[in-house]
């Protein structure tokens, strides 16, 4: 790259920054029910934050406030300090993708971009380019409402481009989408983030949030559970004990701080050495079937965090 272009580049980078999202005691209420309960958090910009929770959290609802699709019933969503109703051109502040089949199945992709353009004075000639960016550029002339669920998602993604805005919220975004495109999406998120931009990203896909994201939200009935870089949720390494004498096992767990039983016949232990542990059980004579050391997953903070927040579970 030439030293001129790398200056325009910074230069670039730098226009994308600092334009947060600020959630200040954001609450919403359809008549008894309490979808999201005085939520006050900050979404920084230059990196990817994962926004996490059991069905039914309020996740939808909150980034609904956000790009101004739902009215709080108290509190406040603000966008680089404004309000999304005061933005005069949003698409140019703010791109969303929160439900990519709300899209006229008349219309061909290519016209859906055209009118979102037009409504937010967007030269005409960024269309073409967010579709070739998304790689829907053949599909661009079919009706919309033939799209695929993954090619839906890609228009949708192209909406959100559209303005080439600062924030970016993202509401399931490889659902439906083939695993090339989920490893696009990935990198896409990555990339955007890099560039200075603040990317809000809803998954219930962990392994594919533990290495898109570097911070994460977590709600639970409407609240906040947690609010952490990814590294400090996703704590270290664990050993992992497999002994098909569950009660043997139970002893073992009592004789080891930071045991804990993740399911019949498994244990967990966390901040052991494998031989340590190892040698414990050979002098109890018990009997393993495994003993590795696991990567806590990100998946097993999760479930843990959200406990006792899960409404629609099975037993
Ligand atoms: N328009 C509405 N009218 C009544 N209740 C609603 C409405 N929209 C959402 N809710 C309720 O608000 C709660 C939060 O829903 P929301 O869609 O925000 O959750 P979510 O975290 O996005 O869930 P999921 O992971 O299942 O998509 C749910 O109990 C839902 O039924």
């Amino acid at each position: 790259m030439a030293p001129d272009e790398r200056v325009m580049c910074r230069a670039g980078r730098d226009s994308y920054r600092g334009h947060m999202i600020t959630l200040r005691a954001l609450t919403k209420r359809y008549g008894e029910l309490t979808a999201v309960s005085g939520l006050d958090l900050t979404v920084a910009s230059g990196r990817v934050t994962g926004f996490l929770g059991p069905n039914g959290a309020g996740k939808s609802t909150t980034m609904r406030m956000i790009v101004g699709l739902d009215r709080p019933t108290s509190g406040e969503a603000l966008i680089g300090g404004a309000r999304y109703a005061d933005l005069r051109w949003p698409l140019r502040h703010v791109g969303a993708l929160l439900d990519a089949k709300a899209v006229h199945p008349g219309r061909s992709g290519r016209a859906h971009l055209v009118a979102l353009a037009r409504s937010n004075r967007i030269p005409l000639g960024r269309v073409e380019e967010v579709l070739d960016a998304v790689g829907l550029g053949k599909a661009a002339g079919r009706r919309a409402g033939g799209y695929s669920l993954g090619m839906s998602q890609r228009l949708g993604i192209a909406g959100a481009l559209l303005g080439d805005p600062p924030v970016l919220l993202f509401d399931e975004p490889v659902n439906g989408l083939d695993p090339d495109g989920v490893r696009w999406v990935r990198g896409l998120m990555r990339s955007l983030a890099a560039e200075g931009r603040t990317v809000f990203l809803s998954s219930h896909l962990m392994s594919e949030m533990q290495q898109t994201a570097d911070h994460l939200v977590v709600i639970g009935k409407g609240r906040l559970l947690a609010d952490a870089p990814v590294g400090e949720l996703v704590s270290g390494a664990a050993v992992e004990v497999l002994s098909p004498d569950h009660a043997a096992l139970e002893l073992l767990a009592a004789r080891l701080p930071g045991a804990r039983t993740a399911a019949p016949g498994r244990l967990l232990v966390q901040g052991a050495e494998a031989g340590k542990v190892g040698d414990l059980a050979h002098e109890m004579g018990l009997r393993l079937h495994g003993l590795r050391v696991t990567e806590s997953s990100l998946e097993e903070a999760y479930l843990r965090l959200t406990e006792d927040s899960v409404e629609y579970g099975t037993a």
